[in-house]
């Protein structure tokens, strides 16, 4: 009799406490949206502050370590270490090219629990996660008065490639996979009549191909190839952040800093398009060192590596962009690299552990 009415009056709670008990169970599921907001060493923090954000830091880690691209690309890249602890690198994912953001802190939710019962109220899960604030996508930046085309079928023409759409100076080369050099290539763009299917839009549907990214504990994180990829295959663009030659050089140094203070790495790469003039030369800046695609996981290889840059224009658009194709057929395993450059501008440079035989030991660095 006596340990019944223990038992009930343990049981029995005060208003206040089932009130208390309801705004926990709210603030949990809204901890759950708040938590994918937050940066690696946030999430950290938080989840070592009680055992439920424990848990629920847990899950957003798992979720992002199993998707670089963040639904952004038409398949999960995961990332795979077993070389230390990091269970993921952070960084805010664009899939095309993007004018500089000018704030310091740009945000992005990464890692959002699928199965969340708030979630399934108010968000679609099939959205790509917002980048805040909203950056301007290149490719919705046209040239005034520019060309573009009416055709039906762009690639319909000749078997040996030729073609009678203006926009396309495409190499029937590079479909049969002879192609060995850079190139400059074109394709349908926003001024074209044709629509996203056009065949002549080969670099336009993002990442298709199976990649992932693997750490080593000696050039960091790469990007493999998780199935075999057949010469000539679209793999991705390198995107990011296009900058002013000003701001980029500004970066540099501030990346070169840290680089010196040991586990950083940047992505700022610097591309050169002669014009068929020969005198002038177009200068881009992209930088995918905090906002950026996989693309920024390429690694350097003295031999030239298995990848081809290839720098694509699409009819109408301001901007190229640089865009890798497999310059051979890749195994299932294979990194992917590519070379970034001949120049050595710093002999007490960052070494170099391609592994290659051709490898010089340094990396390659050039006055940005
Ligand atoms: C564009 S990032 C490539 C991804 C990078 N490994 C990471 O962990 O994010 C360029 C940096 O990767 C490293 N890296 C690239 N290729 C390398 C190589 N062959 N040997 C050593 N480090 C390399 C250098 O730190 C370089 O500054």
């Amino acid at each position: 009799m006596y340990q019944e009415a223990k038992k009930s009056f343990l049981s029995f709670k005060t208003k206040e406490e089932e009130e208390e008990e309801k705004q926990s169970a709210r603030f949990f599921e809204c901890a759950e949206l708040i938590l994918s907001w937050l940066s690696p060493s946030d999430l950290a923090l938080i989840s070592s502050t009680c055992k439920s954000l424990h848990q629920l830091s847990k899950s957003i880690t798992t979720i992002r370590s199993s998707d670089a691209s963040r639904n952004f690309e038409n398949n999960p890249i995961p990332f795979i270490n077993t070389c230390d602890s990091q269970p993921y690198s952070y960084f805010i994912y664009t899939p095309t090219q993007i004018l500089s953001l000018s704030s310091p802190h740009p945000s992005q939710q990464w890692g959002q629990l699928a199965r969340s019962n708030l979630q399934n109220k108010i968000l679609d899960l099939s959205e790509k996660p917002i980048l805040y604030p909203k950056p301007t996508s290149i490719s919705s930046l046209s040239v005034g008065n520019s060309y573009g085309c009416v055709c039906k079928d762009c690639l319909a023409g000749k078997s040996d490639g030729e073609t009678q759409c203006p926009c396309s100076r495409l190499k029937p080369e590079f479909l049969t996979g002879l192609v060995v050099d850079s190139e400059v290539m074109t394709e349908c763009g926003p001024t074209c009549v044709c629509d996203f299917g056009c065949a002549n839009r080969l670099t336009q549907h993002g990442v298709i191909v199976h990649l992932r990214i693997i750490k080593q504990s000696r050039k960091g994180w790469g990007l493999y190839a998780a199935q075999f990829i057949r010469r000539g295959e679209f793999i991705c663009e390198y995107a990011g952040e296009l900058l002013t030659t000003t701001e980029a050089r500004r970066r540099q140094q501030t990346y070169d800093q840290y680089a010196a203070g040991g586990q950083f790495s940047s992505a700022l790469l610097v591309v050169r398009e002669h014009l068929p003039s020969g005198k002038a030369c177009l200068r881009i800046n992209i930088d995918a060192t905090r906002i950026g695609n996989i693309a920024r996981f390429i690694n350097h290889s003295c031999d030239g590596g298995n990848l081809l840059t290839v720098l694509v224009r699409n009819a109408g658009a301001l901007f190229p962009r640089l865009c890798f194709f497999a310059s051979r057929g890749i195994l299932e395993g294979e990194e992917l690299v590519f070379s970034y450059g001949d120049i050595r501008l710093r002999s007490n440079g960052l070494q170099c552990y391609c592994g290659s035989s051709a490898c010089v030991g340094i990396l390659p660095s050039e006055e940005t």
